[in-house]
Protein backbone atom coordinates (compact mmCIF):
# COMPACT_ATOMS: atom_id res chain seq x y z
CA UNK A 1 0.00 0.00 0.00
CA UNK A 2 0.85 3.56 -0.74
CA UNK A 3 0.06 7.34 0.79
CA UNK A 4 -0.51 9.41 -2.07
CA UNK A 5 -0.53 12.60 -1.75
CA UNK A 6 -2.36 15.45 -3.91
CA UNK A 7 -1.77 19.35 -4.52
CA UNK A 8 -5.36 21.06 -5.44
CA UNK A 9 -5.76 23.85 -7.36
CA UNK A 10 -4.82 22.52 -10.59
CA UNK A 11 -4.68 18.91 -9.98
CA UNK A 12 -7.75 17.40 -7.99
CA UNK A 13 -9.93 20.41 -9.19
CA UNK A 14 -10.20 23.32 -11.50
CA UNK A 15 -10.63 26.14 -9.00
CA UNK A 16 -9.61 28.90 -11.42
CA UNK A 17 -13.08 30.02 -12.45
CA UNK A 18 -14.37 30.72 -8.99
CA UNK A 19 -10.80 32.58 -7.76
CA UNK A 20 -10.99 34.49 -11.08
CA UNK A 21 -14.10 35.60 -9.91
CA UNK A 22 -13.18 36.91 -6.19
CA UNK A 23 -10.44 38.63 -7.60
CA UNK A 24 -12.51 40.33 -10.34
CA UNK A 25 -15.37 41.41 -7.88
CA UNK A 26 -12.32 42.85 -5.85
CA UNK A 27 -10.66 44.75 -8.55
CA UNK A 28 -13.94 46.05 -9.63
CA UNK A 29 -14.55 47.36 -6.00
CA UNK A 30 -11.22 49.44 -6.55
CA UNK A 31 -12.21 50.74 -10.00
CA UNK A 32 -9.55 48.60 -12.07
CA UNK A 33 -9.76 46.44 -14.92
CA UNK A 34 -9.99 42.87 -14.64
CA UNK A 35 -7.68 40.37 -15.12
CA UNK A 36 -7.95 37.15 -17.19
CA UNK A 37 -8.83 33.50 -16.78
CA UNK A 38 -5.04 32.76 -18.01
CA UNK A 39 -3.88 35.58 -15.46
CA UNK A 40 -5.25 33.83 -12.53
CA UNK A 41 -3.89 30.34 -13.76
CA UNK A 42 -0.64 32.04 -13.55
CA UNK A 43 -0.69 33.41 -10.29
CA UNK A 44 -2.49 30.03 -8.66
CA UNK A 45 0.23 28.16 -6.88
CA UNK A 46 2.15 29.96 -4.36
CA UNK A 47 -0.30 30.56 -1.85
CA UNK A 48 -3.84 33.10 -1.49
CA UNK A 49 -1.21 36.42 -0.30
CA UNK A 50 1.05 35.88 -3.08
CA UNK A 51 -2.41 35.50 -5.76
CA UNK A 52 -3.43 38.89 -4.14
CA UNK A 53 0.02 40.42 -4.24
CA UNK A 54 0.25 39.07 -8.38
CA UNK A 55 -3.72 40.16 -9.19
CA UNK A 56 -2.42 43.86 -7.44
CA UNK A 57 0.74 44.06 -9.54
CA UNK A 58 -0.82 43.04 -12.67
CA UNK A 59 -3.50 46.05 -12.06
CA UNK A 60 -1.12 48.88 -10.61
CA UNK A 61 -2.83 48.42 -7.09
CA UNK A 62 0.47 49.39 -4.60
CA UNK A 63 1.91 47.49 -1.79
CA UNK A 64 0.40 49.49 0.66
CA UNK A 65 -2.92 48.03 -0.26
CA UNK A 66 -1.56 44.05 0.64
CA UNK A 67 -3.38 43.34 4.05
CA UNK A 68 -6.99 45.25 3.19
CA UNK A 69 -7.26 42.98 0.14
CA UNK A 70 -6.09 40.02 1.30
CA UNK A 71 -8.39 40.21 4.29
CA UNK A 72 -11.30 41.14 1.87
CA UNK A 73 -9.86 38.04 -0.38
CA UNK A 74 -10.14 35.79 2.57
CA UNK A 75 -13.65 36.78 3.22
CA UNK A 76 -15.13 35.60 0.17
CA UNK A 77 -12.86 32.79 -0.32
CA UNK A 78 -14.79 29.86 1.70
CA UNK A 79 -17.97 30.64 -0.37
CA UNK A 80 -15.93 30.71 -3.88
CA UNK A 81 -17.16 26.99 -4.74
CA UNK A 82 -19.96 26.82 -7.05
CA UNK A 83 -17.64 27.26 -10.52
CA UNK A 84 -14.78 24.79 -9.52
CA UNK A 85 -14.94 21.24 -11.50
CA UNK A 86 -13.09 18.43 -10.12
CA UNK A 87 -11.34 17.44 -13.28
CA UNK A 88 -12.60 14.29 -15.48
CA UNK A 89 -12.03 11.07 -13.86
CA UNK A 90 -10.80 12.73 -10.50
CA UNK A 91 -13.59 11.29 -8.11
CA UNK A 92 -13.68 7.70 -9.86
CA UNK A 93 -9.56 7.50 -9.46
CA UNK A 94 -9.37 8.39 -5.92
CA UNK A 95 -12.17 5.66 -5.05
CA UNK A 96 -10.23 3.44 -6.84
CA UNK A 97 -6.95 3.65 -5.16
CA UNK A 98 -9.09 4.01 -1.82
CA UNK A 99 -10.56 0.46 -2.80
CA UNK A 100 -7.00 -0.72 -3.39
CA UNK A 101 -5.94 0.31 -0.16
CA UNK A 102 -3.67 2.96 -0.85
CA UNK A 103 -4.22 6.12 1.94
CA UNK A 104 -4.99 9.89 0.93
CA UNK A 105 -3.64 13.04 1.81
CA UNK A 106 -3.94 16.51 0.04
CA UNK A 107 -1.25 19.32 0.63
CA UNK A 108 -2.27 22.46 -0.89
CA UNK A 109 -1.04 26.33 -0.49
CA UNK A 110 -4.49 27.00 -0.48
CA UNK A 111 -5.67 28.36 2.92
CA UNK A 112 -7.14 25.07 4.54
CA UNK A 113 -10.62 26.61 5.37
CA UNK A 114 -11.41 27.30 1.62
CA UNK A 115 -9.57 24.12 0.79
CA UNK A 116 -11.93 22.00 3.11
CA UNK A 117 -15.16 23.81 2.05
CA UNK A 118 -14.21 22.95 -1.76
CA UNK A 119 -13.46 19.37 -1.08
CA UNK A 120 -16.66 19.27 0.79
CA UNK A 121 -18.84 20.84 -1.82
CA UNK A 122 -17.45 18.55 -4.45
CA UNK A 123 -18.08 15.40 -1.99
CA UNK A 124 -14.18 14.75 -2.34
CA UNK A 125 -13.49 14.96 1.65
CA UNK A 126 -14.63 11.82 2.43
CA UNK A 127 -11.39 10.59 0.81
CA UNK A 128 -8.70 12.36 2.42
CA UNK A 129 -7.33 11.19 5.37
CA UNK A 130 -5.40 14.37 6.01
CA UNK A 131 -5.39 17.82 4.50
CA UNK A 132 -2.62 20.26 5.05
CA UNK A 133 -3.78 24.12 3.84
CA UNK A 134 -0.86 26.82 3.07
CA UNK A 135 -1.76 28.47 6.20
CA UNK A 136 -1.53 24.81 8.05
CA UNK A 137 2.00 25.42 9.69
CA UNK A 138 4.31 28.06 9.66
CA UNK A 139 6.11 26.96 6.26
CA UNK A 140 4.22 26.04 3.31
CA UNK A 141 5.03 24.57 -0.74
CA UNK A 142 7.96 24.69 -1.44
CA UNK A 143 9.23 23.67 1.65
CA UNK A 144 8.99 20.55 2.16
CA UNK A 145 7.38 20.69 5.88
CA UNK A 146 3.55 20.41 4.96
CA UNK A 147 4.37 17.86 2.59
CA UNK A 148 6.29 15.21 5.09
CA UNK A 149 3.53 16.73 7.94
CA UNK A 150 0.92 14.65 5.34
CA UNK A 151 3.04 11.35 4.56
CA UNK A 152 3.49 11.23 8.53
CA UNK A 153 -0.19 11.40 9.05
CA UNK A 154 -0.55 8.64 6.77
CA UNK A 155 1.90 6.27 7.68
CA UNK A 156 2.97 4.37 4.61
CA UNK A 157 6.64 3.71 3.55
CA UNK A 158 5.48 4.13 -0.22
CA UNK A 159 5.02 7.44 -1.09
CA UNK A 160 3.76 9.50 -3.90
CA UNK A 161 3.33 13.12 -4.90
CA UNK A 162 1.08 14.14 -7.17
CA UNK A 163 0.93 17.84 -8.44
CA UNK A 164 0.56 20.28 -11.48
CA UNK A 165 2.95 23.09 -10.82
CA UNK A 166 6.77 24.02 -10.39
CA UNK A 167 6.39 24.61 -6.82
CA UNK A 168 4.66 20.97 -6.41
CA UNK A 169 8.19 20.01 -8.21
CA UNK A 170 10.38 21.90 -6.21
CA UNK A 171 8.58 20.70 -3.33
CA UNK A 172 8.47 16.85 -4.34
CA UNK A 173 12.51 17.28 -4.88
CA UNK A 174 12.76 19.04 -1.37
CA UNK A 175 11.05 15.64 0.38
CA UNK A 176 12.79 13.05 -1.58
CA UNK A 177 9.40 11.76 -2.94
CA UNK A 178 8.87 10.58 -6.47
CA UNK A 179 6.76 13.26 -8.58
CA UNK A 180 3.23 12.61 -10.52
CA UNK A 181 2.95 15.40 -13.06
CA UNK A 182 -1.00 15.89 -13.48
CA UNK A 183 0.11 17.65 -17.46
CA UNK A 184 -2.99 19.18 -18.00
CA UNK A 185 -3.04 21.66 -14.32
CA UNK A 186 -1.62 25.10 -14.09
CA UNK A 187 2.04 24.74 -14.71
CA UNK A 188 3.76 27.35 -16.04
CA UNK A 189 6.57 25.71 -17.76
CA UNK A 190 6.78 22.54 -20.45
CA UNK A 191 6.57 18.72 -19.10
CA UNK A 192 9.90 18.16 -20.70
CA UNK A 193 11.15 21.15 -18.12
CA UNK A 194 9.28 19.93 -15.17
CA UNK A 195 11.31 16.87 -13.06
CA UNK A 196 8.75 14.17 -12.78
CA UNK A 197 8.69 10.88 -12.22
CA UNK A 198 6.05 10.17 -14.23
CA UNK A 199 3.73 12.36 -16.38
CA UNK A 200 -0.37 11.39 -16.69
CA UNK A 201 -2.73 13.53 -19.02
CA UNK A 202 -5.91 11.70 -17.49
CA UNK A 203 -7.20 10.66 -13.85
CA UNK A 204 -8.18 7.24 -15.12
CA UNK A 205 -4.04 6.34 -15.77
CA UNK A 206 -3.55 7.35 -12.13
CA UNK A 207 -4.34 3.83 -10.28
CA UNK A 208 -2.52 1.70 -13.28
CA UNK A 209 0.72 4.11 -13.10
CA UNK A 210 0.60 3.85 -9.19
CA UNK A 211 0.30 -0.03 -9.52
CA UNK A 212 3.07 0.00 -11.93
CA UNK A 213 5.51 2.10 -9.87
CA UNK A 214 4.92 -0.01 -6.84
CA UNK A 215 5.89 -3.00 -9.12
CA UNK A 216 8.66 -1.52 -10.29
CA UNK A 217 10.14 -0.62 -6.96
CA UNK A 218 9.35 -4.19 -5.53
O1 LIG B 1 -1.93 28.95 -4.72
C1 LIG B 1 -2.84 28.41 -4.06
O2 LIG B 1 -3.57 29.06 -3.29
C2 LIG B 1 -3.11 26.95 -4.11
O3 LIG B 1 -2.42 26.24 -5.05
P1 LIG B 1 -2.16 24.65 -4.94
O4 LIG B 1 -3.45 23.98 -4.50
O5 LIG B 1 -1.81 24.35 -6.34
O6 LIG B 1 -1.04 24.48 -3.96
MG1 LIG C 1 -1.55 23.29 -8.03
Amino acid sequence: MAAIVFDLDGTLIDSAPDIHAVANALLAGEGRDPITLDETRRFIGNGAAVLVQRMRQARGIPDSEQARLFAAFMARYDTAVHLTEPYPGVPQALATLRASGHRLGVCTNKPHRPAMAVLAHLELDRFFETVLGGDSMAAHKPDPAPLHAAFNALGETALFYVGDSEVDAETAMRARVPFLLYGAGYRKASIEEMLATAVFANFDQLPGLIETLLTEAA
